[in-house]
């Protein structure tokens, strides 16, 4: 087991230090009155079921309204039986290791990739395979390669993962040709791709590109997405589309886990759905996620000395940049956080061989207009004292 350095930067946590750490949603995005008549409505109208326990797979409710806006917002045609709740998409992502990895089995990563899915997948000991991306997403040609080498060896394959919309860390969104591209791959070689989507909501330029799950038309796509960056994270609540088979096993691995979602916040979201809260929502939130992107990128425009460089991100939370060779992110942290009150996630997290030490992961979400000038301003003196 090895820590995140997304949890571990809370501890850095303080008034003083500008964060641009965790993939925070800014709080002034949570649809506080609608869910506070939400726990009213629920509380008087279902009260035994909303507190009891439930079922492993998740309250039929709500499983019926994510399949409705998977279909209508994603172009993702789901039954409730194709639907699993989890505890965050960060739980799926666990039940992914825990029915599929067995010891020395591969899994294909972008590279970087999340990096908490790494943390969840190592403790089932894969053997883990990065694939590079450019500004199109994954180099869909490299994994082709690769997928080869590896099937030659006799390695199992057990997943290709993928974050194919403004993708954390690097904010890259991978083409409409390159998913098709992917999922031909797929096809061709009898290999599963594990589609994670938290974030295609907030697609800040018109970009013409489906979910790969909608393209697919034989059950190969595990899709994952998640309520914590359209309603509020606090709530912990994630789903799962797949397959009627690995949704069965997803739930008797999560028996073991923790039984089930939290019936209450289930009830919650589904009556959250059910009156359109995350759909009236979203505008407000991609104007200001889109203007908060501008402010960091005009900050790092005007602050970093030459040789640190960074993407431009379609869409999502983060921004990563890269800083020049000599300097140690890792390293780098201390010093900012100490001396110049600024903290970042460094990016050898990233990597599934955490090789790459001089980049970072920037979020522009949480901070304010002011701290994401001001913390960009500290952090290129941080840069250019190292
Ligand atoms: C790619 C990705 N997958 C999964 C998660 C976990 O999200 P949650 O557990 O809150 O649904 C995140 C959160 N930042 C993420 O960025
Ligand atoms: O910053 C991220 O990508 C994930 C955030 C969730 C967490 O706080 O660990």
């Amino acid at each position: 087991m090895t820590a995140s350095e997304i949890r571990e930067l809370l501890r850095w946590a303080t008034a003083d230090v500008i964060s641009f750490g965790g993939g925070m949603p800014d709080p002034s995005t949570f649809p506080i009155e609608d869910i506070a008549k939400i726990v009213a409505y629920v509380l008087e109208a279902y009260p035994h079921k909303a507190l009891q326990y439930g079922s492993t797979e998740g309250v039929l409710e709500l499983r019926q309204e994510i399949a409705k806006f998977s279909e209508s917002f994603r172009g993702i045609r789901a039954r409730p039986e194709n639907i699993i709740v989890t505890v965050g998409s960060q739980e799926a992502l666990e039940l992914l290791g825990r029915v599929f990895i067995d010891p020395g089995d591969v899994v294909i990563t972008e590279n970087p990739t999340y990096l908490a899915a790494l943390q969840a997948w190592r403790v089932y000991q894969p053997r883990l395979v990065g694939v590079p991306m450019d500004e199109h997403g994954m180099v869909v040609e490299i994994l082709e390669e690769r997928v080869k080498q590896l099937k030659a060896e006799g390695a199992r394959i057990k997943f290709i993962y993928t974050i194919p919309t403004a993708q954390n860390p690097s904010g890259l969104t991978m083409s409409q040709d390159r998913r098709k591209y992917l999922l031909e791959v797929a096809e061709r070689f009898d290999l599963m791709i594990v589609e994670d989507d938290p974030y295609s909501y907030f697609l800040f330029e018109p970009i013409e590109v489906s979910p790969i799950k909608a393209l697919d038309k034989n059950d190969r796509v595990i899709y994952l997405s998640t309520a914590s960056k359209i309603f509020a994270p606090g709530f912990r609540l994630g789903w799962v589309i797949a397959k009627e088979d690995v949704v069965k096993w997803f739930n008797l691995a999560k028996q073991s886990l923790n039984l089930n979602t939290s019936n209450f916040v289930q009830y919650i979201f589904a009556e959250g759905l059910r009156r359109n809260v995350v759909l009236k929502n979203l505008p407000h939130v991609r104007d200001l996620y889109k203007r908060k992107r501008d402010a960091m990128l005009a900050a790092l425009e005007t602050y970093m000395p030459p040789g640190v460089s960074w993407t431009r991100p379609s869409g999502g939370m983060f921004i990563w940049v890269t800083a020049p060779p000599h300097i140690d992110t890792k390293e780098l942290l201390k010093t900012a956080v100490t001396q110049y009150k600024v903290a970042f996630v460094p990016g050898h997290g990233f990597f599934v061989d955490q090789s790459v030490r001089n980049a970072m992961r920037l979020n522009f979400t949480y901070p304010s207009f002011e701290q994401i000038n001001e913390g960009i301003r500290r952090l290129a003196m941080a840069i250019k004292g190292a």
